[in-house]
């Protein structure tokens, strides 16, 4: 007699693996959006490995980027940045996640178009301000006001993140539903036209 098997059907994080292939995923939005913690577990998720590339950066500079910008300015700061991403998005798959500024940089973006699929985390200004004020890590806050430099990078940053592949709203929710949201979207991705 033969026997029946039943197949459970793939699980979301098997879906989105599927439908990632070869290609790597890389996170991209403003400072405090979630880019390293969603990264992480979005990773874990998947089951393939993980990298962010502040970092990155820190490691091969061994430096913090708060001692690179005041050391070498910003533009020495971007240029470090696209060769560590490139570097980087060379093989996969894997989960990059990126430095806020990294997707505005027109050279950099390119590199991370040609590297993978792109998640935008895209959050409110309370939402932004609320994680990113505990801690003074990010040299583009300490402004007189670096709640308005927040909200002015959003307005500078914001239709460059929309290009985008794909766009999850970051908010108040437990990390665990971010990630199920960004493994949902990986799996209705269409082709880039
Ligand atoms: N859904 C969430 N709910 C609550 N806290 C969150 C959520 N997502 C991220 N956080 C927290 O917000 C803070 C900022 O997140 P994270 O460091 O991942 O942001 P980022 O996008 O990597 O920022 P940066 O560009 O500065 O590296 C962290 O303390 C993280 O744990
Ligand atoms: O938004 C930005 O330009 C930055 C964000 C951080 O992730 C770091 O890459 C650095 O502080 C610059
Ligand atoms: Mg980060």
């Amino acid at each position: 007699m033969t026997e029946l098997i039943e197949q459970a059907p793939p699980t979301l994080a098997e879906q989105a693996r599927a439908a990632l292939g070869k290609r790597n995923l890389v996170l991209i939005g403003l400072m405090g959006a979630g880019k390293s913690a969603i990264g992480r577990m979005t990773a874990q998720a998947l089951g393939i490995p993980f990298i962010d590339s502040d970092h990155e950066i820190e490691r091969v500079s061994r430096m913090s980027i708060t001692d690179l910008f005041a050391a070498y300015g910003e533009a020495e700061f971007r240029a470090l940045e696209t060769r560590v991403i490139k570097r980087l998005l060379r093989s996969g798959p894997r989960v990059v996640s990126t430095g806020g500024g990294a997707y505005i940089n027109e050279n950099t973006r390119k590199h991370i178009r040609r590297g993978g699929l792109t998640v935008w985390l895209k959050a409110d200004l309370d939402v932004l301000w609320e994680r990113v004020n505990k801690r003074d890590t990010r040299p583009l806050l300490k402004t007189e006001n670096p709640r308005q430099t927040l909200e002015n990078l959003m307005n500078a940053r914001y239709p460059i993140y929309a290009e985008a592949d794909l766009t999850v709203l970051s908010r108040d929710v437990k990390k665990e539903t971010m990630v199920e949201e960004v493994l949902a979207a990986i799996t209705a991705a269409r082709p880039r036209t």
